[in-house]
């Protein structure tokens, strides 16, 4: 570890630990509901700086709404009004006038429509082409670009793999040919995964593939005893939250991002030992409790930073992951409470669906509905 290094973990665990001694503050829900009501006007909330990013906004807004149980009619016409204009000529999503058709924008713009859970908003869709227009990303070794000349990295193949399969589209023709093994070249020698073979494993890329390749059927070719010991080594072993990647700080985001992967990792369990827990949820439901949420509202990486939609969205998700245990069925995705001591603080956090990042009941409605058409 550089001396920079220490000195960071050093600081963070200064700042972090006056917080964890404080006595026990539970889920602020209503200062949440409030932190998210005052972001919706106006619609979606104005971030000058993400411009290009404003299907991203929509998205957080409405996921963090609808854990909560508080997405209501009014939120969701709004959004379908405002995704109406950013349909690209390709069957993609764009950012508004100006903007390119992007394999992101429109993964945060199809798990929105998944959201508004309304056939207004499913009929957003063109199927055909949208699934054209990801085979257009696709690249001969299987991996996908996020736009035309794009970047390739394991959030485009996750993004391609996450749409289609919202779609009941993961069967067209080629789509995913080579994607499976492009993928498992990810794994690095550390046991997570990586934006690239060759590069370096990070939390967000960790869940990207192991997403993407559940959903392809892939899960037994995953090296699982690198992978859990990687996973396991996200945990702080003083705060509790979890960190992105060897030797940085931990973030309250990575309790979804690394806190899925468990939960995926399990899902795909075949034997008892197999299932031991890889990280303590108590200590990381405290952790999100006392250094993610500022009397402000709204959920934050750590402190001092202030809350911010991306990281609400990612914590509510994450606090859905520890509080519900997952298994699947005839491959859909079945939810149940789980065992959280202090489950009963947020009882009314819906199970995430830990491959689409939206409730389990969205995501199964969505599936229904395009399972009926016709490409
Ligand atoms: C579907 C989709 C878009 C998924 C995104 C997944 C994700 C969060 C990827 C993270 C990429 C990355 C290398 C961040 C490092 O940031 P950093 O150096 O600021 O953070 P760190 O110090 O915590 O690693
Ligand atoms: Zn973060």
């Amino acid at each position: 570890m550089s001396f920079e290094t220490l000195r960071a973990y050093e600081q963070t665990n200064a700042v972090c630990k006056p917080f964890l001694d404080k006595p026990s503050t539970g889920f602020a829900l209503d200062a949440h509901i409030k932190f998210l009501e005052s972001s919706l006007k106006p619609f979606p909330a104005p971030y000058t700086v993400l411009d290009a990013s404003k299907t991203w906004i929509i998205y957080w807004e409405l996921v963090s709404l609808a854990l909560l149980g508080r997405l209501t009619d009014d939120v969701k016409e709004q959004a379908v009004h405002t995704l109406a204009t950013f349909r690209g000529p390709n069957g993609g999503f764009t950012n508004g006038l100006g903007h390119k058709e992007h394999i992101l924008t429109t993964y945060a713009a199809v798990l929105s429509i998944c959201l508004c859970n309304n056939s207004e908003a499913y009929d957003l869709i063109d199927k055909k082409r949208l699934l054209d227009w990801l085979m257009s990303l696709r690249n001969a070794d299987g991996s996908f670009r996020v736009h035309d000349e794009g970047e390739c990295d394991s959030r485009a193949s996750y993004a391609a793999v996450c749409i289609a399969y919202l779609v009941d589209g993961v069967n067209y023709p080629h789509l995913f040919d080579g994607t499976l093994d492009w993928l498992l070249q990810c794994q690095t020698y550390e046991g997570g995964f990586a934006g690239n073979p060759g590069t370096e494993a990070h939390g967000g890329y960790t869940f990207c593939s192991l997403a993407a390749i559940s959903v392809l059927n892939g899960s037994s070719r995953v090296r699982r005893i690198p992978l859990a010991r990687w996973l396991t080594q996200r945990q702080d072993a003083i705060l509790g939250g979890l960190s992105g990647r060897t030797n940085k700080l931990v973030d309250g985001c990575y309790s979804w991002w690394v806190g899925a992967s468990v939960n995926l990792f399990a899902l795909e369990a075949n034997s008892d030992s197999d299932t031991r827990p890889l990280i303590k949820s108590e200590k990381l439901q405290e952790y999100i409790y006392q250094c993610c949420q500022p009397a402000t509202g709204g959920l934050r990486d750590k402190p001092p930073k202030p809350a911010d939609l991306y990281h609400t969205c990612y914590c509510l998700l994450g606090l859905s992951s520890i509080a519900h245990n997952y298994r699947l069925v005839d491959n859909r995705v079945h939810a149940q409470n789980s065992s959280s001591p202090r489950y009963d603080d947020y009882p009314s956090l819906q199970p995430a669906h830990p491959v689409c990042c939206v409730p389990v009941n969205d995501a199964e409605s969505m599936i229904t509905h395009f399972s009926s058409l016709q490409c």
